[in-house]
């Protein structure tokens, strides 16, 4: 376990001690470590404006908001029938709203446009700027050498508007049965020749990752690829690249077995947003330390991180890894054509064969499976 790689710092861990999740995102660790000494560059990007967010995107996300009002719609629905009927409206405009955002690059990840050119170049150059005149304290994890959490820099609450504003009722209509996202852990990533160049396989310490790629225009490999969702073993053997385009985001599931392949040339900055529910993860203390109590050992989370350490650096997962958990597979009950159905309750005991080593690749989005 020495060497294993986790996405909390020393520093973090030192904090995270004995500390439950937070209850509302002002009160995340991380917000510890914010410069105050900091001279910032752009002033304009410490509070939250809709300025920076591409509008077309920022219009889907006010239509998701309106559309909520059919999840009363369906509670209250008085016949099965009529609940149908409901529902099949619903998903209508559901899919008529993802459609103008979403593209399905590959099964179960979306790439999309969220922030303006203007605001990818100003968060460059601000990280720029911070690393100038700061030794950075608060690397995102043990992987990325030449990342910095923005809590650090000051940036978080942008985030945290951005969150509770804009993602979390877009991800709201992709799985109605998902815990509304309050929270989230935000950084860049940066690779370069001679820093950092890849990332291993890991899963995301999140509820729905949104990874966006701000720079810098001209490098060349380092694509994401994915290997299939940690609690459906049936996946393990799927591969799927997805090549970064300046400008775009990509949506997954923070679950999905996921990585970046080496950069050949240049430089990449990317800003990562593991969104999060306060409440999913309070709900899953709850139910481990219940059982704790009952004598059983909970979930899977022991034995998850025994299967990743054969071969592969992993994030930490110290929330989320409970198996039977329904929220993790419904982001992927989205739009446009596909509808993945998974199995949620296999999770626990499968045994990582030999999946990371295939070298089957699928590139197209649509030879994958369906159920
Ligand atoms: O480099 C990338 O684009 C992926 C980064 C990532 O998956 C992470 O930091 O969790
Ligand atoms: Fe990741």
């Amino acid at each position: 376990m020495s060497n294993e790689p986790s996405n909390t710092t020393p520093e973090e861990e030192a904090n995270n001690n004995g500390s439950s999740p937070s209850s509302s995102s002002s009160e995340r660790d991380t917000l510890t470590f914010v410069n105050k000494e900091y001279n910032r560059l752009h002033k304009d990007l410490f509070e939250f404006d809709e300025k920076f967010l591409n509008p077309t995107f920022a219009k889907a996300c006010k239509d998701a908001k309106e559309l909520h009002y059919y999840f009363d719609l369906l509670e209250k629905a008085e016949s099965e029938e009529a609940f149908n009927t409901i529902k099949k409206e619903f998903n209508q405009k559901k899919r008529e709203i993802l459609l103008t955002i979403l593209t399905e690059e590959v099964p179960q990840v979306y790439s999309l446009e969220i922030f303006t050119p203007e605001f990818s170049q100003k968060m460059i150059e601000e990280k720029n700027n911070y690393e100038k005149n700061h030794h950075v304290k608060l690397r995102p994890n043990s992987m990325n050498n030449y990342g910095i959490v923005i809590d650090e820099i000051g940036l978080g609450k942008f985030f945290d508007v951005f969150i509770v504003e804009y993602l979390c009722p877009l991800a709201k209509i992709m799985n109605p049965a998902g815990f509304d996202l309050d929270d989230h852990h935000t950084f860049f990533v940066e690779y370069f020749i001679g820093g950092d160049k890849d990332l291993n396989v890991h899963v995301d310490d999140a509820e729905l990752t949104l990874n966006v790629c701000l720079g810098k225009p001209g490098f060349e490999g380092g694509n994401l690829f994915f290997r299939g969702h940690r609690d459906n073993p049936k996946t393990y053997n799927q591969y799927f690249e997805y090549q970064h385009v300046v400008g775009r985001a990509v949506m997954h599931d923070g679950a999905l077995m996921h990585g970046a392949l080496p950069l050949t040339k240049g430089e990449r900055v990317n800003l990562i947003i593991w969104a999060r529910s306060t409440e999913m993860r309070r709900q899953i203390q709850e139910a481990i330390k219940e059982m704790q109590e009952q004598g059983h050992h909970h979930c899977c989370q022991h034995d998850h991180h025994h299967e990743h350490e054969h071969h592969e650096h992993h994030h930490h997962h110290e929330h989320g890894e409970c198996c039977q958990h329904e929220h993790h597979h419904e982001h992927s009950e989205n739009c446009q054509q596909h509808e993945h159905q998974h199995e949620h309750s296999e999770a626990c005991q499968h045994e990582h064969s030999e999946n990371c080593t295939h070298d089957h690749h699928e590139h197209s989005c649509c030879n994958h499976e369906h159920h």
